[in-house]
């Protein structure tokens, strides 16, 4: 395991092993907040305007497959403490996050540096990772960090309004598709995992990336982030920066979204870049199946005008792929495609 990033302050030229090929760097820094992804108030959806926010939703999720969402109802205190508690998390002394650390793939909750797969990756990401899952909280909660000491706590309670307010918009989207009552219940929706991401500042953020291009395998993410930029969604051919809104959380379509709507919605593509002066901290809950879910685009969806577009599957047969294609994970989806049967 090599050294975590996150204490460094910048301390000459980035590392040879941290710089992409011409071809994958990240180009456009500074984008313009122009045409930005939209925002959705869910107070809206508890009022008579409840089909008005359902149809913002849907289109969104057609058009951007990202979208963000104000007036959620987690407690802004309840936010403002777990952000507390992730800074304090990279803050702490070198020795104790590399307890965090293992090279055990069985592991489920550790700390590393760019990907999992540090040792044999081409080009190392410009970040630090924390991750572990967190549905049911009773299975994993004891499983998570002690230090720092409001840890367990604080992103216990967090997780649990996460997934709920995760339910509540695939819940607004099955209507919005014509899905039955509590289709994203249960199974489909039943793994959570937590991904903490933290950019230090880098020497020289024009030559390398946070994250590469890529979109998420799960189901639906719910991403909490500070108010430094740095996330970029993919849109017709061109980069946009999502602009970091106080408080709002960024929800994304994952695979299994498109999948399920039988390509309706669109899991997009996205990276995150880096910055020569602030680092910035995102935590992204990855809401998505049980490994022995069985996936396949929804029947209310399908009918002679529109067949299925996609394959029936188990969902750890897609996690499998989805890691062995980590270098190209686009090839992915085209893999679950019926005219690959
Ligand atoms: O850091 C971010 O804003 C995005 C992270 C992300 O895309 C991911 O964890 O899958
Ligand atoms: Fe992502």
């Amino acid at each position: 395991m090599d050294k975590l990033l996150s204490n460094g302050s910048i301390v000459g030229s980035l590392p040879e092993d941290y710089v992409f090929p011409p071809e994958l760097r990240p180009g456009n820094l500074k984008i313009p907040f122009g045409s930005n992804i939209p925002v959705i108030d869910l107070h809206e959806a508890n009022h008579e305007a409840k089909s008005n926010t359902i149809q913002k939703i849907i289109n969104a999720s057609e058009e951007f497959g990202f979208f963000q969402v104000i007036n959620h109802g987690i407690s802004l205190n309840l936010m403002s403490e777990v952000r507390g508690v992730l800074k304090e998390l990279f803050e702490m002394p070198a020795e104790e996050k590399q307890k965090l650390c293992s090279n055990d793939p069985s592991k489920t909750c550790k700390m590393f540096t760019s990907s999992v797969n540090y040792a044999t990756e081409k080009v190392h990401l410009w970040r630090d990772n924390f991750r572990h899952p967190c549905h049911p909280l009773e299975q994993w909660q004891h499983l998570w960090p002690q230090n720092p000491t409001r840890y367990r706590e604080c992103v216990g309670l967090f997780s649990v309004e996460v997934k709920k307010l995760a339910s509540r918009i695939l819940s607004l989207i099955g209507e919005g598709l014509g899905l039955k009552c509590g289709y994203f219940d249960n199974d489909v929706s039943g793994s959570v995992l937590l991904s903490i991401n933290h950019y230090p500042p880098c020497p020289e953020p024009s030559l390398t990336l946070g994250i590469t291009k890529h979109s998420d395998p799960n189901l639906i993410t719910i991403l909490l982030q500070d108010h430094v930029c740095g996330l970029q969604v993919l849109k017709d051919g061109n980069w946009i920066a999502v602009e970091p809104i106080p408080n709002a959380f960024v929800v994304n379509v994952g695979y299994q979204l498109q999948i399920i709507s039988n390509g309706k919605l669109r899991s997009a593509e996205h990276r995150v870049v880096t910055n020569s002066h602030e680092s910035r901290t995102s935590a992204a809950f990855l809401v998505g199946p049980t490994n022995d879910c069985l996936i396949e685009p929804a029947q209310a969806l399908i009918d002679e005008h529109h067949p299925a577009i996609f394959r029936s599957f188990k969902y750890k047969e897609f996690l499998y792929c989805y890691g062995a294609k980590l270098d190209d994970v686009g090839k992915v989806l085209k893999s679950f495609e019926t005219h690959k049967n």
